[in-house]
């Protein structure tokens, strides 16, 4: 597999005036050319203080990535944005709302100063023609678009680098149900087209299992499961990715305990000691509280942070 993006032990402290919040405490994963990773888990569990941190919006506290085979530092965020561009959730806040479409997508070649004036025009043409903008748009400005069509802005001004690896961070939360699906599918294609890398955050898991090829469970600042899409759908071995499961209409989840979430995330500023998940988790045992879980493989592929998970898996699969 050619490893087009590769993250090692991350880490992002936010200091408030109340204490420092460990936004993301050492994150790990790689992800495949072609591959999506989808990223899952609570509002405030870290999802966006990572994307941020990998594409150079903020600085990561420490960490190392890798992109395309070779070490980019982490902490100077120029020397990645031809390869890795972010997509954001809110097309509207993230598009400087004085700059007409055309403007929009060609800021960033401007920017890097790639092509002739002449190029840019016919490029930019293209990637809005191949976004679904037609032409009679190209000089309106974002507020004169509906959601859907500055989402497809946000992707056209994305590709205009050509770059390999794209973060997209809940690019259809804001979107109406109809129109999600259009933009998941422009993504998709994509993504086939241009042998794309997605790092892929919802909250929503089904449309995570839709677009990804792989799924990482993130809870208080680290991964707490890790694996191929359809395995964790069908078997997933996390406490907590069972409780988020449930949230769905999952009905591939092979038995095993109930879990429910009745409980708020824990206050980020003093994580529980050991399992962070422990204070919510039905099967929390004494060890949990003591001795802070690593992801361990439980299958290919699979790795699952649970002092529990061995027990666990025999027993989901032998109710299989
Ligand atoms: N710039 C910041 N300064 C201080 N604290 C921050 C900052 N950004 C995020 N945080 C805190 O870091 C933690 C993780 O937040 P983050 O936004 O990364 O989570 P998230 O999973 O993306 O949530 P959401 O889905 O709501 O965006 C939260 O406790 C949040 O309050």
């Amino acid at each position: 597999m050619t490893r087009r993006l590769e993250v090692a032990d991350l880490v992002v402290r936010h200091k408030t005036r109340k204490g420092t919040v460990h936004a993301v405490a050492g994150v790990s994963f790689e992800i495949g050319a072609g591959q999506t990773l989808g990223l899952v888990g609570e509002s405030g569990c870290g999802k966006s203080s990572l994307a941020r941190a990998i594409v150079g919006l903020n600085k990561p506290t420490s960490g190392n990535l890798a992109i395309n085979g070779t070490a980019v530092d982490p902490r100077r965020p120029s020397s990645r944005a031809r390869d890795m561009q972010m997509i954001f959730q809110d097309p509207y806040g993230s598009l400087n709302p004085r700059l007409t479409v055309r403007e929009l997508v060609e800021e960033p070649l401007k920017v890097h100063r790639l092509r002739s004036r002449a190029e840019r025009r016919e490029w930019v043409k293209a990637l809005l023609d191949r976004v679904g903008i037609p032409e009679t748009m190209h000089d309106r400005l974002p507020h004169q678009l509906s959601g859907g069509q500055r989402q497809r802005v946000g992707i056209a001004r994305a590709l205009a680098l050509e770059p390999k690896i794209i973060i997209c961070d809940e690019p259809v939360s804001a979107l109406d149900v109809s129109v999600q699906a259009q933009v998941l599918n422009l993504l998709v294609d994509l993504q086939r087209e241009q042998d794309l890398s997605y790092l892929f955050i919802s909250h929503d898991l089904e449309v995570i299992r839709y677009v990804s090829h792989w799924i990482a469970v993130m809870y208080l600042g680290v991964i707490v499961e890790i694996g191929p899409v359809d395995r964790i759908w069908k078997s997933p071995l996390h406490p907590y990715t069972r409780a988020l499961m449930q949230t769905t209409d999952n009905r591939e989840m092979q038995a095993g305990p109930e879990v429910k979430l009745n409980s708020e995330l824990p206050n980020p500023l003093s994580p529980p000691s050991g399992c962070r998940f422990r204070t919510r988790c039905p099967l929390a045992i004494e060890r949990c509280a003591q001795e802070e879980p690593q992801l361990r493989e439980e299958a290919a592929g699979h790795k699952v942070a649970c002092h529990r998970a061995q027990e666990w898996a025999s027993r989901v699969s032998a109710a299989a």
